[in-house]
């Protein structure tokens, strides 16, 4: 069997059911081929970054163990985002879902199909904070600890336009894990 790679996708959802879109996310990647879930962030509300305007988010990071390849998990993020019907109109625009695969072990690609890391993950706050909350140590591969990115980016945020709440009432659940008490 081949070596698994370490993954981190982002989710995020601001139209319809947010949270069951999210777990239903959570619930297909985990189910992909070559695909084992890891860990599941906390989930964070999150005023949307750039775009028009429009709803808050709830944004996720799962991390995954891979065996296929990275544009293979890009598919598998494609074919989730269809499940729930995204539509592409504007940029930046409300979606029932977005994922977004922000890292792939160490690799650094400039592929604009699949750019690893994400081009714009060290300066989105709705990506970093949760993935730290998965790993104190992640590293954004060819940048910085995330945890030094986050503190950039949450210091050069004077209008607050990146604040997030963190949403203990809404946790996601691995296949297998038990349930929300409550
Ligand atoms: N790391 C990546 N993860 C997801 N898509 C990527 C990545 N790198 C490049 N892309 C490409 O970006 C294109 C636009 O993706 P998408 O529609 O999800 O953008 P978006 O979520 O609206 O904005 P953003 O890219 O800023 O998150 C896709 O066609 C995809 O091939
Ligand atoms: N808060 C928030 N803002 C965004 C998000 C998102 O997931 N959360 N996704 C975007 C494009 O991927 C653009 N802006």
């Amino acid at each position: 069997m081949s070596p698994a790679t370490r993954a981190v996708l982002s989710l995020g959802s601001n139209l319809g059911d947010r949270r069951a879109t999210l777990q239903g996310a959570v619930d297909l990647l985990s189910a992909g081929e070559g695909v084992t879930p890891v860990t599941v962030s906390p989930v964070y509300e999150t005023a949307p970054v750039g775009g028009p305007d429009q709803g808050a988010f709830l944004n996720a990071v799962l991390v995954v163990d891979a065996t296929v390849g990275p544009k293979d998990l890009l598919e598998l993020a494609r074919s989730a985002e269809r499940a729930f019907e995204r539509v592409r109109e504007v940029r930046w625009g409300p979606r029932t879902l977005d994922v977004d695969v922000i890292a792939f072990g160490d690799v650094t690609d400039d592929d604009p199909e699949l750019t690893l890391p994400h081009p714009r993950a060290h300066l989105r706050a709705f990506v970093l904070r949760p993935w730290l909350d998965t790993d104190p140590g992640a590293v954004l591969p060819g940048r910085a600890p995330v945890a030094t990115l986050l503190a950039g980016v949450e210091e050069a945020d004077t209008e607050g336009e990146q604040e997030l709440t963190v949403r203990e009432d809404l946790r996601l659940r691995l296949p297998g894990e038990a349930g929300r008490v409550g």
